[in-house]
């Protein structure tokens, strides 16, 4: 490779030395990449398809809810009724679907309110209303250009593949593959909707824990960033792979990346308002699959159970993984982690999630007309470094090594 330094100030390098410059690419956020990844096309979209998860609404509707969430993986009934026990504990009910009912309408009166004609169609992955029912009747009514969000902020197979693997099967099984299109707006774990919430909620927490007749030094308050667990095959695979090799992201990949940098920026935003700084980990949770399978770690119970040795005494839990308060958060954090840190001797609180926030609320519509307009990458809000993420995924972005290939919408074609 040979080396030219431009003297004079012209040229690429601007007068730099580039023989002092290491031999890298320089980082610049993904989307910032360019290439047909990021758009800036304006789309003429009908509608939007707000894609969420899906939940049992009653206690017949738990084994087969959770037969459709582990079809084609071999999951022993066996786990399905430790599962089952989760959802029977409040009667069979997750309160999924009715933050979706809540999410849809919120969405629906923004958009009103800006004056924007998009309907917004409402299908689940995993229940009823099924995704296939959203797409029929958004087809049926002449809206065919569709732009989805998922109820999920990051990359990984199951924050982002997985629903799009699930708009191609339905696009195929409807038989509207020809006249319907599926796009999908950027993983919007940095996007300052999402975040808001968060922000508030652990300020307000590390304030309360504070101040007060019983309050706690700031180096005794501790702040755990809860996310969902995932086969660490899963995410090396999170993102694209020439950016997880680019950037060093090792077993967790952009999945664990994402988070950390979104943790570090609510503590940032904490500090700044309070002039307190909290230490902070980023800790997983609900953690399935068979022990032999290496998963992200630490556990959060795990990491409760050591912070009394460190001099901790509050712990502040907060779900940064999650969009609403679903089972995953009322169990495996308000139940578990709970009483996790009560054993411990801790004080603990949980902080919320976004659900129908009107800035997430706002947010969301922002990320929408993103597409709608065409907006350059430079007027794409983001507030950590790694964003604003890849509008359209790359082939083998987020791919299931375990489940093998399988074809995906809203993604560049392979
Ligand atoms: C990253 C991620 C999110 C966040 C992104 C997002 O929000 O989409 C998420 C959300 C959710 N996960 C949920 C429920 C379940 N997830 C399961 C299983 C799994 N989740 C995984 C990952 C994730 N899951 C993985 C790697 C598995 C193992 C299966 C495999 O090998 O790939 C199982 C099966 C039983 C079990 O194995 O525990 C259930 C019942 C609910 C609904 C809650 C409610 O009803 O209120 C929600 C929102
Ligand atoms: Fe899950």
């Amino acid at each position: 490779m040979t080396t030219v330094t431009h003297a004079d100030g012209a040229g690429p390098a601007g007068g730099r030395d580039d023989a002092a410059r290491p031999a890298v690419v320089p980082y610049a956020s993904p989307a910032a990449a360019a290439g047909p990844e990021h758009v800036e096309e304006p789309v003429a979209y009908d509608a939007i398809l707000l894609a969420g998860f899906g939940g049992p609404e009653g206690q017949d509707d738990v084994i087969p809810f959770l037969r459709n969430v582990t079809r084609g993986r071999g999951i022993p009934d066996e786990r399905l009724e430790e599962v089952a026990h989760h959802y029977r504990h409040f009667g069979g009910v997750s309160p999924i679907n009715e933050h979706n009912r809540q999410l849809r309408a919120a969405l629906q009166a923004e958009l009103d309110a800006r004056g924007l004609d998009l309907p917004v169609y409402w299908g689940n992955r995993n229940w009823a209303p099924y995704l296939e029912e959203a797409v029929r009747e958004a087809a049926d009514a002449g809206d065919t250009r569709l732009i989805a969000i998922a109820t999920s902020a990051y990359s990984s197979f199951s924050s982002c593949r997985q629903y799009r693997e699930d708009f191609a099967r339905v696009l195929e099984a409807t038989g509207l593959g020809e006249s319907v299109t599926i796009d999908k707006v950027r993983p919007f774990f940095d996007h300052p909707g999402f975040v808001h919430a968060f922000v508030a909620g652990v300020r307000d927490a590390v304030l309360d824990l504070t101040t007060g007749e019983d309050a706690v030094p700031v180096d005794a308050v501790r702040v755990l960033f809860a996310t969902h667990s995932i086969p660490t095959a899963d995410a090396r695979r999170s993102g694209p792979a020439d950016l997880n090799e680019r950037l060093g992201h090792g077993d967790g990949g952009s999945y664990a990346a994402q988070h950390r940098a979104v943790a570090a920026y609510v503590v940032e935003q904490v500090t700044a308002a309070t002039g307190l700084e909290p230490g902070w980990d980023l800790v997983y949770q609900s953690r399935s699959g068979p022990p032999s399978q290496p998963w992200l770690e630490p556990d959060v119970n795990d990491r409760i159970a050591e912070l009394p040795g460190e001099g901790v005494r509050a712990v502040v839990i907060v779900p940064l993984g999650f969009v609403s308060d679903h089972m995953e958060v009322m169990w495996d954090l308000d139940e578990e982690a709970m009483e996790t840190a009560a054993e411990h001797g801790l004080r603990a609180v949980r902080t919320p999630t976004p659900g129908v926030d009107p800035v997430y609320v706002s947010g969301l519509v922002d990320l929408v007309l993103e597409r709608v307009h065409g907006t350059p990458t430079a007027e794409r809000p983001a507030v950590t470094e790694l964003g604003p993420w890849f509008d359209v995924c790359r082939p083998g972005c987020c791919e299931n090594v375990r489940a093998g290939f399988k074809p995906a919408a809203a993604g560049l074609a392979p």
